[in-house]
């Protein structure tokens, strides 16, 4: 499983408003590697995932994955946005269970996926509840699972934890990375939280104005913790890159 994204460029707008959102993004993504994109609010995240997932199109560029060019979305690449976007009228089960019934499992074998999926995120008792009913964290993996069990090879998720509070993200922090550990898929995670980003990376990006400002390998061994001295030294200096950029790009980083 590989990932090549090269020299991606991508503007909004007509020629009067042209926006340049992403300036020649470049990177590589290996077989099981969770990545990081970190950036201020605006630098082109949410942007280079769409493409990733195949929402839109680079202008100029390719994003290949397994040397096939992306163009369009597809069950190799599962997405898991900030708002959980469940079905309000599935229960938990049958939201996930949705998956594998479009790909033309009978009930009862999209059920079984299901299930173990569930089991997966730890709520196998939610199974028969509605979204309704469940709170923020428990949707954001319900939403977790329902992408998982499509087996996806790239999960890619925009800032999935960042409607949520800090207690209960930490614990879903924690518990994504159980996961991936578990099913080594990669991941592309967009990110404002420098910590998120030094907990859960293989690999970190940092976004700077539609650029790849930094590509920085993580190699501190897991668990990690954010007391650590080489956590606190990467942690800086991510932090002081960030802090060169533009005033104006500034957003809110935790
Ligand atoms: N469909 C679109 N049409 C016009 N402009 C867009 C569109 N999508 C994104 N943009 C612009 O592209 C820029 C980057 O947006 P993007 O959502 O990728 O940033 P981001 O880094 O994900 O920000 P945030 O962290 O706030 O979500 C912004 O100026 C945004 O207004």
């Amino acid at each position: 499983m590989s990932l090549v994204v090269s020299d991606v460029n991508k503007s909004f707008g007509d020629d009067e408003s042209k926006k340049h959102v992403l300036k020649n993004v470049s990177f590589v993504g290996k077989e099981n590697e969770f990545i990081c994109i970190l950036g201020h609010s605006g630098c082109g995240k949410s942007t280079l995932l769409n493409l990733l997932a195949g929402f839109a199109k680079p202008d100029e560029g390719t994003i290949k994955v397994n040397n096939t060019i992306v163009s369009g979305p597809h069950r190799e690449r599962g997405v898991v946005f900030q708002e959980h976007a469940l079905f309000p009228w599935y229960t938990v089960l049958d939201n996930i269970a949705m998956g594998p019934s479009l790909e033309g499992r009978s009930k009862s074998e999209a059920r079984k996926i299901a299930t173990t999926y569930l089991e997966l995120v730890g709520l196998s008792e939610c199974a028969n509840q509605y979204p309704s009913q469940l709170s923020g964290g428990m949707k954001q993996r319900v939403g977790i699972a329902r992408a998982l069990a499509n087996k996806p090879n790239i999960l890619l998720m925009d800032e999935p934890f960042g409607a949520l509070d800090i207690l209960t993200r930490e614990t879903m922090r924690r518990e994504l990375l159980s996961i991936w550990m578990k099913l080594k898929t990669m991941v592309i995670f967009v990110t404002h939280s420098i910590d998120e980003a030094v907990y859960l990376a293989d690999r970190v990006l940092v976004m700077k104005d539609g650029e790849v400002a930094l590509n920085k390998e993580i190699t501190l061994e897991r668990p990690r913790k954010s007391d650590h001295s080489e956590f606190i030294s990467i942690s800086k200096e991510l932090q002081s890159l960030l802090e060169t950029i533009n005033e104006s790009n500034k957003g809110v980083l935790t």
